[in-house]
Protein backbone atom coordinates (compact mmCIF):
# COMPACT_ATOMS: atom_id res chain seq x y z
CA UNK A 1 0.00 0.00 0.00
CA UNK A 2 1.35 3.26 -0.77
CA UNK A 3 1.03 6.53 2.03
CA UNK A 4 0.26 4.14 5.11
CA UNK A 5 -0.48 7.76 6.73
CA UNK A 6 -3.28 8.12 4.60
CA UNK A 7 -5.15 4.59 5.47
CA UNK A 8 -8.49 5.40 6.39
CA UNK A 9 -9.42 5.89 10.06
CA UNK A 10 -12.93 4.31 10.02
CA UNK A 11 -14.56 2.15 6.94
CA UNK A 12 -18.15 1.56 6.10
CA UNK A 13 -19.33 -1.64 4.26
CA UNK A 14 -22.39 -2.35 2.07
CA UNK A 15 -21.92 -6.29 1.99
CA UNK A 16 -23.89 -7.36 -1.16
CA UNK A 17 -24.28 -10.17 -3.32
CA UNK A 18 -24.51 -12.91 -1.40
CA UNK A 19 -27.66 -14.85 -3.09
CA UNK A 20 -26.09 -14.45 -6.32
CA UNK A 21 -22.77 -15.83 -5.51
CA UNK A 22 -24.92 -18.67 -4.11
CA UNK A 23 -26.80 -18.83 -7.02
CA UNK A 24 -24.23 -19.00 -9.57
CA UNK A 25 -22.89 -22.32 -7.97
CA UNK A 26 -26.50 -23.78 -7.65
CA UNK A 27 -26.27 -23.55 -3.64
CA UNK A 28 -28.80 -22.18 -1.32
CA UNK A 29 -28.05 -18.32 -0.29
CA UNK A 30 -27.64 -19.58 3.20
CA UNK A 31 -24.13 -20.63 1.50
CA UNK A 32 -23.67 -17.16 0.33
CA UNK A 33 -24.72 -15.35 3.69
CA UNK A 34 -22.53 -18.26 5.57
CA UNK A 35 -19.31 -15.67 4.42
CA UNK A 36 -20.40 -12.51 6.74
CA UNK A 37 -18.38 -14.03 9.97
CA UNK A 38 -15.22 -15.31 7.97
CA UNK A 39 -14.96 -12.15 5.47
CA UNK A 40 -15.70 -9.50 8.15
CA UNK A 41 -13.08 -11.05 10.77
CA UNK A 42 -10.81 -10.99 8.02
CA UNK A 43 -11.37 -7.57 7.22
CA UNK A 44 -11.00 -6.55 10.78
CA UNK A 45 -7.76 -8.70 11.32
CA UNK A 46 -6.39 -6.69 7.98
CA UNK A 47 -7.66 -3.64 8.99
CA UNK A 48 -5.81 -3.98 12.43
CA UNK A 49 -2.75 -4.34 10.81
CA UNK A 50 -3.69 -1.46 8.09
CA UNK A 51 -4.57 1.00 11.51
CA UNK A 52 -8.29 1.27 10.34
CA UNK A 53 -9.82 1.86 13.82
CA UNK A 54 -13.36 1.28 13.09
CA UNK A 55 -15.43 -0.99 10.70
CA UNK A 56 -19.13 -0.34 10.15
CA UNK A 57 -20.63 -3.39 8.22
CA UNK A 58 -24.09 -2.39 7.27
CA UNK A 59 -25.41 -6.84 7.94
CA UNK A 60 -29.62 -5.95 7.95
CA UNK A 61 -31.45 -2.82 6.65
CA UNK A 62 -35.05 -2.11 8.31
CA UNK A 63 -35.77 -3.05 4.27
CA UNK A 64 -34.53 -6.44 4.59
CA UNK A 65 -37.35 -8.12 6.83
CA UNK A 66 -39.64 -8.87 4.08
CA UNK A 67 -37.27 -11.16 2.58
CA UNK A 68 -38.50 -14.71 1.98
CA UNK A 69 -41.66 -13.80 3.75
CA UNK A 70 -44.31 -16.73 3.07
CA UNK A 71 -46.81 -17.32 5.30
CA UNK A 72 -48.17 -21.02 6.05
CA UNK A 73 -52.00 -21.36 7.84
CA UNK A 74 -49.96 -20.38 11.42
CA UNK A 75 -47.23 -17.51 10.61
CA UNK A 76 -45.22 -15.70 8.39
CA UNK A 77 -42.26 -17.80 8.36
CA UNK A 78 -38.63 -15.82 7.49
CA UNK A 79 -36.54 -18.50 6.46
CA UNK A 80 -33.73 -16.27 5.20
CA UNK A 81 -34.24 -13.94 7.85
CA UNK A 82 -34.19 -16.46 11.22
CA UNK A 83 -31.00 -17.80 8.95
CA UNK A 84 -29.39 -14.40 9.22
CA UNK A 85 -30.34 -13.59 12.81
CA UNK A 86 -28.77 -16.94 13.94
CA UNK A 87 -25.92 -15.73 11.90
CA UNK A 88 -25.85 -12.53 13.51
CA UNK A 89 -25.43 -13.62 17.17
CA UNK A 90 -22.50 -16.49 16.04
CA UNK A 91 -21.26 -12.76 14.97
CA UNK A 92 -21.53 -11.20 18.14
CA UNK A 93 -20.24 -14.02 20.31
CA UNK A 94 -17.20 -14.06 18.06
CA UNK A 95 -16.79 -10.08 17.81
CA UNK A 96 -17.74 -8.25 21.02
CA UNK A 97 -14.12 -7.21 21.81
CA UNK A 98 -13.30 -5.90 18.52
CA UNK A 99 -14.19 -2.48 17.33
CA UNK A 100 -16.54 -3.21 14.41
CA UNK A 101 -19.59 -2.62 14.62
CA UNK A 102 -22.56 -4.20 12.63
CA UNK A 103 -25.35 -1.95 11.33
CA UNK A 104 -28.07 -4.28 12.08
CA UNK A 105 -31.85 -3.65 11.47
CA UNK A 106 -30.90 0.27 10.48
CA UNK A 107 -31.92 2.29 7.94
CA UNK A 108 -30.62 5.93 7.74
CA UNK A 109 -34.35 7.73 6.84
CA UNK A 110 -35.56 6.26 10.17
CA UNK A 111 -32.47 7.23 12.44
CA UNK A 112 -32.89 10.69 10.79
CA UNK A 113 -36.81 10.81 11.47
CA UNK A 114 -35.93 9.44 14.80
CA UNK A 115 -33.48 11.94 15.62
CA UNK A 116 -35.26 15.01 14.31
CA UNK A 117 -38.94 14.01 16.65
CA UNK A 118 -36.33 13.57 19.96
CA UNK A 119 -35.23 17.19 18.91
CA UNK A 120 -38.25 18.38 18.44
CA UNK A 121 -39.81 17.03 21.81
CA UNK A 122 -37.40 18.88 23.73
CA UNK A 123 -38.02 21.46 22.03
CA UNK A 124 -41.24 21.67 22.78
CA UNK A 125 -40.57 20.48 26.38
CA UNK A 126 -38.81 23.57 26.55
CA UNK A 127 -35.34 21.30 27.33
CA UNK A 128 -33.75 23.27 23.93
CA UNK A 129 -33.79 26.13 22.52
CA UNK A 130 -34.00 26.43 18.68
CA UNK A 131 -30.98 27.94 18.25
CA UNK A 132 -29.00 25.44 20.22
CA UNK A 133 -29.94 23.12 17.48
CA UNK A 134 -26.90 22.30 15.23
CA UNK A 135 -24.56 19.32 13.25
CA UNK A 136 -23.08 18.44 16.72
CA UNK A 137 -26.77 17.92 18.79
CA UNK A 138 -28.31 16.34 15.96
CA UNK A 139 -25.49 13.83 15.44
CA UNK A 140 -25.95 12.97 19.32
CA UNK A 141 -29.78 12.31 18.79
CA UNK A 142 -29.11 9.69 15.89
CA UNK A 143 -28.38 5.75 16.87
CA UNK A 144 -24.86 5.91 15.16
CA UNK A 145 -23.64 9.21 17.93
CA UNK A 146 -21.69 10.06 14.16
CA UNK A 147 -19.14 9.06 16.12
CA UNK A 148 -16.81 8.76 13.38
CA UNK A 149 -18.02 9.43 9.90
CA UNK A 150 -16.62 6.82 7.61
CA UNK A 151 -13.94 7.87 5.42
CA UNK A 152 -14.16 5.36 3.08
CA UNK A 153 -17.73 3.42 2.27
CA UNK A 154 -17.04 0.20 0.30
CA UNK A 155 -20.19 -1.77 -1.69
CA UNK A 156 -19.46 -4.75 -3.29
CA UNK A 157 -21.93 -7.11 -5.47
CA UNK A 158 -22.06 -4.60 -8.27
CA UNK A 159 -24.46 -2.30 -7.49
CA UNK A 160 -23.91 1.73 -6.92
CA UNK A 161 -26.14 2.72 -4.46
CA UNK A 162 -26.39 3.42 -0.26
CA UNK A 163 -29.39 1.90 0.26
CA UNK A 164 -30.36 3.80 2.98
CA UNK A 165 -27.32 3.60 4.70
CA UNK A 166 -25.41 6.15 7.01
CA UNK A 167 -27.56 8.87 4.82
CA UNK A 168 -26.39 11.56 7.26
CA UNK A 169 -22.57 10.35 8.43
CA UNK A 170 -21.40 9.91 4.46
CA UNK A 171 -21.43 13.17 3.49
CA UNK A 172 -18.21 13.31 2.48
CA UNK A 173 -16.94 10.09 2.61
CA UNK A 174 -15.13 8.81 -0.34
CA UNK A 175 -17.46 5.66 -2.28
CA UNK A 176 -16.30 2.52 -3.78
CA UNK A 177 -17.64 0.18 -5.58
CA UNK A 178 -16.86 -2.94 -6.84
CA UNK A 179 -18.13 -5.83 -8.63
CA UNK A 180 -16.98 -8.57 -6.73
CA UNK A 181 -19.15 -10.25 -4.49
CA UNK A 182 -19.10 -10.04 -0.47
CA UNK A 183 -18.03 -13.67 -0.49
CA UNK A 184 -15.26 -13.11 -2.62
CA UNK A 185 -14.36 -10.20 -0.72
CA UNK A 186 -11.49 -11.12 0.56
CA UNK A 187 -7.87 -9.33 1.74
CA UNK A 188 -6.73 -8.77 -1.25
CA UNK A 189 -9.94 -7.00 -3.24
CA UNK A 190 -10.23 -5.38 0.49
CA UNK A 191 -6.87 -3.63 -0.22
CA UNK A 192 -7.32 -2.41 -3.68
CA UNK A 193 -10.32 -0.18 -2.12
CA UNK A 194 -7.90 0.90 0.49
CA UNK A 195 -5.44 1.87 -2.08
CA UNK A 196 -7.87 3.68 -4.36
CA UNK A 197 -8.82 5.79 -1.12
CA UNK A 198 -5.08 6.10 -0.60
CA UNK A 199 -4.85 7.60 -4.38
CA UNK A 200 -8.40 10.03 -3.41
CA UNK A 201 -8.13 13.64 -3.02
CA UNK A 202 -10.27 15.10 -0.50
CA UNK A 203 -11.82 18.48 -0.45
CA UNK A 204 -14.99 18.42 1.90
CA UNK A 205 -16.24 21.01 -0.62
CA UNK A 206 -13.46 23.29 0.80
CA UNK A 207 -10.24 24.50 -1.31
CA UNK A 208 -9.68 24.43 -4.63
CA UNK A 209 -6.40 22.90 -6.57
C1 LIG B 1 -28.70 -8.99 4.24
C2 LIG B 1 -27.39 -8.76 3.54
C3 LIG B 1 -26.20 -8.96 4.42
C4 LIG B 1 -27.31 -9.65 2.31
C5 LIG B 1 -26.51 -9.06 1.16
O1 LIG B 1 -26.54 -9.92 0.03
P1 LIG B 1 -27.92 -10.13 -0.71
O2 LIG B 1 -28.75 -11.12 0.02
O3 LIG B 1 -28.57 -8.81 -0.99
O4 LIG B 1 -27.45 -10.82 -2.09
P2 LIG B 1 -27.88 -10.38 -3.56
O5 LIG B 1 -27.63 -8.90 -3.68
O6 LIG B 1 -26.97 -11.21 -4.46
O7 LIG B 1 -29.34 -10.72 -3.72
MG1 LIG C 1 -28.36 -7.46 -2.41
Amino acid sequence: LVHPEFTPKHVAIIMDGHRRWAKARGLPVQEGHKFITPNLKNICNVSTKLGIQVITAFAFSTENWNRSKYTTSFAPIYEEVDFLMKLFEQFFEEFMRTSSYDALNYGGKYDILQATKSIASKVKDGLINLEDINNKLFEQELATKCAKTPDLVIRTGGEQRLSNFLLWELAYSELYFTKTLFPDFGEEPFKEAILSFQQRHRRFGGHTY
